[in-house]
Parts: C-alpha cells; sequence; structure tokens
C-alpha cells in the first residue's frame, strides 16, 4: 500500500479487534499463514501467472495457457525446492482450474488410498514427478452417481495375466474426468470386475491412456474433450475428457477403500468452500463500502450501502458462514485423519460416520457458497454483473462443486440413510456417538422446551445448541415414524426422501452450529477475537434459525415468539458487528491477484480502475467497430435492400 491512498483507511481504524490474529484463526496456525502470506505474494508477483485476461482468451488460447501457466508452476516448485504443503498452496494461490487438481488432488490420492505396497512402489515416484499426469475415470456418459450402475469391464485374463478392459456401449464411455481429454497420460478407471465369468464389482484400474513418446492415445483408445461448459472463461481452462477401452495392471483392495478417494476429495471440498464463499464475501463487504446511494443531506455524501440494514441481513449471515465453514473444514480434516488411521489398523468402524459427515457436508457447504456468490453478485448491484468484478467467473467456476463428487441432493440421501439408522438402533446397545451423539438423549430433546424469554437469552451457546438438537431429533424421528408405515423399506425411502433430505440438511447445520461452539471454547489469543468470532457464531446460527423457522416451529423446538425474538438479536448482532465489517474480510489475507476483482481491491479505489478496465476490452481496440461497413452503415443509409449480408 505504499504511496497508495487507502479509501477503505477510515473503516480499517473502526475495527475492534486484532486483524492480524485473526489472520492466524483464519489460517488456522502462523505457520501455514507465514507460508500462505509468502506464496501468496510470490505468485502475485509472478506476471505469468496474471489472470485478468481470461474472460477474452478463446477455448484454445484459454488451454494453452493454462498448460504454461502449469508448466511455470512445476518449474518454480523444482527451482525453489517448495515442499508438498508450499507446492499445493502454490496451486492454489495460481487459482486456475487445470488437470494438475485432479492429479494431486485426485490421482495421487486414489493410488495412496487403494492400491496395494507393490503398485504405489511402482506409481508413485513417477506420478510425484510429474513422469506420468493421471486422472480420476469413475463417471461414464450414462452413470455418475450411480457408481454401481457403471458399465466399463475389467475381465481378467490369466493367459496373458492381464486386464482386457472395455467399454461395451456408449453409454459406458467415461465422461467428464478432469484432464482425461487432452493432457492425461495415465488414469485410474474404475471398472466392474470380471473373473472366471464372475461379476466382483466396480474397482479402480490404473491405466496407461497415451504414449510418453509422442502423446497419442495408445491402441484401441479413443480419446477428446466433451466440449464447452458453462461460463466463458471459468472451467474450460480444464479439459474433461470421453475415452473408450484400454490395457491396464492388477489392483486388489478391500471393496470399503474403493470409495476413499471421494471421502478424501469431500473432506477438502468442505474446505475449499471456505475460501470461495470468502472471497466472495470479501469483494462484496469491501464494495459495500465503497458505494454510496441515497440518503445525502444538505448536499453531504450519501450513504454506504453496507450501513442499509436490509444489505447487512443478505451479507453479514454470508461472512459468518465463511467463518463456520473454515472452522467445520478444519474439524472435518481431523476426522479425516482419524479415520484413515484406523483404517490402516483395520478398524472400520467410524467409516460410516465418516462418510456421512464428509457427504453431508460438501453438500451443505457448496449449496450454500454457490447460491451465496450469486448473492455477493447481487450485493454489488450492475457492477457485480462485469467479469472485471470477479465474481461471475467465480460463480461459473464454484458451482459445478453441487454436482461434482457426488450430487449434493443424492449425497444428502446417504446423510439420511445414516440417519435413520441411527434412529432404528436407539435404545438398543448400539450407542450414538460422534455427530449423533445428541441422538442418546432423544427422549430429553423430543419434549424440552426452548427457555428464551428475552433477545439476549439467544447469545446462550446451550440455548442455541438445544434449539437445533431438537428441531432435527424430531425432524429425524417424525420421518422414522412415516417410514416406519411402509411394508417394503425401499418404496418408504423413496415416497418420503424430501422430508429425509430435510432432516439431512438440519443434521448438517447442527454440525457446523456445533463445531463453531467447539471452536469458541478453545484458547483463541488476540484483543477482541474471541468477542468477534461469538459474534460470527451467533449470526450463522441465528440466521439459519429465521431461514428454516418453519422446522423449529412445526417441530415445536421454539415458538413464534421465540424466533421473532432471535430475529430482533440478529438485527442487535449485525450493529455489532458493522464497524468491523472490512477488518473481517482482510483477515482472509487475500492478494488483489487472487481476489481478481476490482470492486474487491484492498485500497478500495474502485471507480478509477473499473474505467481503465473497460477500456482494455478488445472491443475497445477501435472507434468504430469491425463490422461497421458491412452491417451498420448500410442500415443507416436504408441501403440494406442492396446489402450482400
Ligand atoms: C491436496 C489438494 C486437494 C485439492 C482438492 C482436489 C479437488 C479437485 C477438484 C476438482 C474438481 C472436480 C473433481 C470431481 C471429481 C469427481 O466428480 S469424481 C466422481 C465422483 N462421483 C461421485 O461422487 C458419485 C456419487 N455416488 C456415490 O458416491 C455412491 O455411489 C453412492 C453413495 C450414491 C452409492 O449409493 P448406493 O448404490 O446406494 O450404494 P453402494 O455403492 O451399494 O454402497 C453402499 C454402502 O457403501 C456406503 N458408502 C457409499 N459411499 C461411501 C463412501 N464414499 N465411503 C464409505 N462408505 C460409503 C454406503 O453408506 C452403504 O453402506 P451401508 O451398506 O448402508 O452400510
Ligand atoms: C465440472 C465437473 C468435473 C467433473 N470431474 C469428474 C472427474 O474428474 N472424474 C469423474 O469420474 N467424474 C467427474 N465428474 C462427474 C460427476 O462426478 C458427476 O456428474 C456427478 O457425480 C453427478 O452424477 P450424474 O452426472 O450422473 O448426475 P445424475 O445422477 O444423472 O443426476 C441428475 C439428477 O438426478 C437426481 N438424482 C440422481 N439419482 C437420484 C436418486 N437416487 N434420488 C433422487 N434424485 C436423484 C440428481 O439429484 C440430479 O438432480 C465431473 C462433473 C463436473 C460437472
Amino acid at each position: 500500500m505504499d504511496g497508495v491512498v487507502d479509501h477503505l483507511a477510515d473503516e480499517r481504524n473502526k475495527a475492534q479487534f486484532d486483524v492480524e490474529e485473526m489472520k492466524i484463526v483464519w489460517a488456522g496456525s502462523r505457520h501455514v499463514f507465514e507460508l500462505s502470506d509468502r506464496i501468496a505474494r510470490l505468485v502475485a508477483s509472478d506476471p505469468v501467472f496474471r489472470k485478468d485476461n481470461r474472460a477474452t482468451l478463446s477455448r484454445k488460447d484459454l488451454f494453452k495457457n493454462t498448460l504454461r501457466k502449469a508448466a511455470h508452476a512445476w518449474k518454480r516448485i523444482i527451482e525453489l525446492r517448495l515442499s508438498e504443503e508450499e507446492a499445493s498452496k502454490l496451486r492454489f494461490y495460481v487459482d486456475e482450474a487445470a488437470f494438475t487438481d485432479l492429479h494431486w488432488g485426485m490421482f495421487v490420492p486414489a493410488i495412496k488410498g487403494q492400491a496395494t505396497e507393490e503398485q504405489q512402489q511402482k506409481w508413485l515416484p513417477l506420478a510425484y514427478k510429474m513422469q506420468i499426469i493421471g486422472c480420476y475415470a469413475q463417471t461414464e456418459l450414462g452413470h455418475g452417481s450411480n457408481v454401481q450402475g457403471l458399465e466399463t469391464t475389467a475381465t481378467f485374463d490369466p493367459q496373458t495375466d492381464e486386464f482386457d478392459i472395455h467399454s461395451p456401449t456408449l453409454t459406458s464411455s467415461k465422461w467428464w474426468p478432469g484432464g482425461l481429454g487432452k493432457v492425461s497420460t495415465h488414469a485410474v478407471v474404475y471398472a466392474r470386475l470380471i473373473t472366471d465369468g464372475q461379476e466382483h464389482g466396480v474397482h479402480g484400474f490404473i491405466v496407461q491412456l497415451r504414449s510418453l513418446d509422442d502423446h497419442l492415445p495408445l491402441p484401441g483408445i479413443t480419446i477428446g474433450d466433451i466440449g464447452m461448459k458453462f461460463g466463458n472463461g471459468a472451467y474450460n481452462t480444464m479439459d474433461n475428457g470421453v475415452t473408450r477401452n484400454g490395457k491396464c495392471v492388477r489392483s486388489n483392495v478391500p471393496r470399503q477403500l474403493i470409495y476413499g478417494t471421494m471421502v478424501f476429495v469431500r473432506q477438502t471440498i468442505v474446505s475449499d468452500a471456505s475460501c470461495a464463499l470468502s472471497r466472495a464475501v470479501c469483494i462484496a463487504t469491501r464494495y459495500s463500502a465503497v458505494r454510496r446511494q441515497f440518503g445525502s443531506q444538505n448536499g453531504g455524501v450519501e450513504t454506504q450501502v453496507i450501513d442499509y440494514k436490509t444489505q447487512q441481513n443478505r451479507l453479514f449471515p454470508l461472512l459468518a458462514a465463511a467463518y463456520a465453514f473454515r472452522f467445520v473444514g478444519e474439524w472435518l480434516k481431523w476426522l479425516y485423519t482419524d479415520v484413515t488411521q484406523r483404517l490402516q489398523a483395520n478398524d472400520f468402524s467410524t467409516l460410516p460416520e465418516a462418510h456421512a459427515c464428509t457427504a453431508g457436508l460438501k453438500s451443505l457447504t457448496t449449496t450454500f457458497t454457490a447460491d451465496a456468490i450469486e448473492e455477493c453478485r447481487k450485493l454489488c448491484g450492475g457492477h457485480g454483473y462485469l467479469c472485471s468484478s470477479g465474481l461471475p467467473e467465480l460463480f461459473a467456476v464454484y458451482v459445478p462443486a453441487c454436482t461434482y463428487e457426488g450430487d449434493n441432493v443424492v449425497l444428502l440421501l446417504q446423510v439420511a440413510r445414516f440417519l435413520m439408522k441411527t434412529v432404528s438402533q436407539l435404545g438398543s446397545e448400539k450407542k450414538p456417538v460422534g455427530t449423533t451423539a445428541y441422538m442418546g438423549r432423544v427422549e430429553h430433546l423430543m419434549q424440552c422446551r426452548c427457555s428464551v424469554q428475552k433477545a439476549e437469552d439467544w447469545l446462550n451457546p446451550n440455548t442455541i445448541l438445544e434449539a437445533f438438537e431438537a428441531r432435527t431429533a424430531r425432524m429425524s424421528v417424525a420421518v422414522a415414524q412415516k417410514l416406519a408405515q411402509f411394508a417394503n423399506p425401499e418404496e418408504g425411502f423413496l415416497e418420503l426422501s424430501p422430508n429425509l433430505v430435510e432432516a439431512s440438511v438440519a443434521h448438517c447445520q447442527l454440525i457446523v452450529v456445533s463445531k463453531f461452539i467447539e471452536k469458541l471454547q478453545q484458547d483463541i489469543p488476540g484483543k477482541g477475537v474471541k468477542e468477534l468470532l461469538g459474534m460470527l457464531c451467533n449470526i450463522y446460527a441465528l440466521n439459519i434459525l429465521h431461514k428454516h423457522l418453519g422446522d423449529f416451529l412445526s417441530t415445536g423446538s421454539i415458538t413464534p415468539k421465540q424466533g421473532s425474538l432471535a430475529n430482533d438479536q440478529l438485527r442487535s448482532l449485525y450493529s455489532q458487528v458493522r464497524p468491523n465489517a472490512i477488518a473481517l474480510v482482510d483477515a482472509f489475507n487475500y492478494t488483489d491477484h487472487y481476489l481478481g476483482s476490482v470492486l474487491g481491491r484492498y485500497d478500495g479505489n474502485v471507480y478509477p480502475k473499473l474505467y481503465e478496465e473497460a477500456w482494455k476490452d478488445p472491443l475497445n481496440d477501435s472507434v468504430v467497430p469491425d463490422g461497421y461497413h458491412e452491417y451498420i452503415r448500410p442500415l443507416l443509409k436504408n441501403q440494406l435492400r442492396n446489402a450482400r449480408l
């Protein structure tokens, strides 16, 4: 900021907490903060990593530019001898969907989690050095959600000691895998295993797709890109592939681990949600403090739009959710590490809970974040619709997270199965533990009454927690009772699936709220930091209560009067957060390069930069547009009838 006017300085001076300490809380530790800060600056200062031209590049140029960035990133990683942690941060701050996401995010984890020791020794060193590039080829043209319905076969031939991977139908073509279309040399392909004419379900196989000499597909393999996707630049930096046929090398692991990569990636997607959400919120918050509309008195300045209660009511719950998702993401990482260690010791007991938590929280956080990015665009008015706001691209890149790695509704139905199993076991020897431990108090939760009498009573974390637990327990038990009336449970499950999904959402919201409350019980240093986090936690919880009032009232978990008091408390919390809003988004510590938004600039110097940015558009290369002589002039001169169009 040296020599630059800070248009948001007054806002920063209003902060009532230690921003530097909050940055550490957000990062997770001082170590991660320092590392992220260093790598973010490194990326921002490297011209190869510029990204302000993405919206105007053709698909081919966009894609080639992504290859260039990925190669440059790898070069820098080698030159600077970056650790795995630093390298992964570097890819994060380069901020461009690319084949490397799948190589490092899915191919390597799939080998680590599912391959035998011998296979790992063969493939991992090659993958770590990027001497092979891999992808995760599960989804087919005909089946994505229904993994057991995949049609690709892997038939073992004892004579050659090989598997024959075959796509017997058009619909069995692998369709969607990122990196597959143009870049990957190898893939973990999911196929139905057949030995001695017998089927053994879906397994993963490492398949070489392309020659390592000339990159041509190996004989019998047809590969291509599936075509342009939603948004202009956005996800089109990625090649998503279609392929058929191949040969491979043997793999054999316990059935439960086949899905392990999905559990891992869903867990990372929850943390990513807090990044995408915080980024959109940072843009909308800074711009809301810069933007002024109405309210000028005696020729004075107009009102900052952030001071309108409606703006706060739309924006601050999103800010609170960004922090909430950060902390639940941290916890989920711990849960994943724990379950991985147990699996290594052949303890599968916590896998169902880990599956339900990763599936449910992936669904909850991505749905919320995708909607929130769009809300942030609207919070920025007309300028939010400009690509230079960064929001349209962020939305287009982010929104498929609601579909990939498991459609969000399909995943909530998995949570519902877990919840219904838990309810059915109540009263038996098997006591609910972990995130369903509250079900162990179901008798109390079915009849307890919320004690709130005045708005401030809603600031008690135990009061909030019990209201959320009562709501979820009552919704789950109600739907379980309805299910029990069906002679065929699967028929009942299909019929009641909308109610089941609602119970799952309630359960996942309870997890997020409870993990935020647990976070606040830790020792958090820094003036005012814990207080501000407490306010955000209350905003997150009370906003859900307000938005899902129907659930809370219909289950009798709270009264209408208590619902109204929660809303009064929310308004008061907005006023308390308001002076801290800019500092709370500064705590994300995003560089202007990473934010990629004129509206979200750190210095708040929005208008001159918007004007400057507009002139850079290729359409402004000439004053009179290309096409004037063919199409505009004849129109104006009434010569269209004679014109050759
Ligand atoms: C380090 C840097 C990281 C960077 C991050 C990288 C991220 C990169 C992002 C890049 C962008 C995009 C990547 C996208 C990749 C993909 O999309 S890959 C494809 C993902 N596909 C899916 O997610 C498919 C969704 N479908 C499913 O998950 C399952 O098939 C489904 C759960 C719907 C299965 O339903 P059923 O057919 O009813 O069940 P079965 O298969 O028969 O299984 C039944 C039992 O298994 C349990 N189960 C199911 N899934 C899991 C799991 N994942 N883990 C553990 N257990 C699981 C299920 O509960 C049943 O158990 P039960 O019998 O009831 O006890
Ligand atoms: C950008 C992107 C990247 C991807 N990358 C990869 C990759 O790298 N590797 C890979 O293998 N795959 C990848 N995929 C594929 C992705 O995992 C699947 O698209 C996803 O799992 C959803 O499956 P589907 O497309 O079959 O949806 P469908 O299952 O066809 O869903 C269609 C609709 O049906 C509903 N539905 C489906 N089943 C049920 C049910 N049982 N009950 C109620 N409703 C149901 C869904 O809610 C949805 O509304 C990617 C997809 C995208 C968009």
